[in-house]
């Protein structure tokens, strides 16, 4: 399934910590699963852009929840990619796939003892539900075949390779620990999840 580029839209990027730039904001038709992901170019991308495909999170983004760390990735992923050129995909894949209010019951769950994969299993889903398929899609509309992916999921490498797109290089994101997400990153670690960059 091809995506197109419906519309794009110039807006100036702010971080909470003042930290500014210019980003386009581009919208597609023809996402396989029918919602609305967008990309936001920063900088300017070169022949192999650096990529942050980034899943919403409502609490950690917005919210600023130290539950997670998905704020400071996110507004890491501005930064760097705003120096050398690429893009960040926001995926609207609240809960890795799950909806925020099932999240918040995963939450819940995880409150009273479970971790955060058990959580998603006692709620009668998949420990992670995201298809990068739409990443995919975005990327060839924006006539991006080759890329360094900011990233610690080797499930995103392997997902965007087998849909086309070639995955150059995997770069690192930060591991941004605090005592209220040692448990969720411990459990990305036993979940694959390469954290050998934590600390460095
Ligand atoms: N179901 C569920 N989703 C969560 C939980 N904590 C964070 N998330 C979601 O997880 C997604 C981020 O995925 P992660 O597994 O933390 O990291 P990743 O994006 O796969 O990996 P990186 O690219 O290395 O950051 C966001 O959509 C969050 O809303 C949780 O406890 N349960
Ligand atoms: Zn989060």
């Amino acid at each position: 399934m091809t995506a197109t580029i419906r519309s794009t839209l110039a807006l100036p990027v702010r971080l909470a910590d003042g930290f500014e730039t210019q980003g386009l904001v581009v919208a597609f038709d023809g996402l396989a699963d029918g919602r609305e992901h967008v990309a936001v170019v920063l900088g300017e991308p070169g022949d192999v852009p650096l990529v942050r495909v980034h899943s919403e999170c409502l609490t950690g983004d917005v919210l600023g929840s130290q539950r997670c760390d998905c704020g400071p990735q996110l507004h890491e992923a501005v930064r760097r990619i705003s120096h050398c050129g690429g893009y960040v995909l926001y995926l609207r894949q609240e809960g890795r796939g799950i909806g925020l209010y099932n999240k918040l019951d995963a939450y819940t769950l995880q409150d009273a003892g479970l971790d955060t994969y058990e959580a998603n299993l006692a709620l009668g889903f998949a420990p992670d539900q995201r298809d990068y398929g739409v990443a995919a899609q975005m990327l060839l509309a924006l006539g991006v075949d080759t890329i360094a992916l900011l990233t610690n999921n080797p499930d995103k490498v392997a997902q965007l390779e087998r849909a086309g797109v070639r995955v150059e290089s995997r770069v690192p994101t930060g591991v941004h620990r605090s005592s209220a997400n040692h448990r969720y990153l411990d459990a990305k670690a036993w979940n694959g999840h390469l954290l050998d960059g934590e600390g460095a």
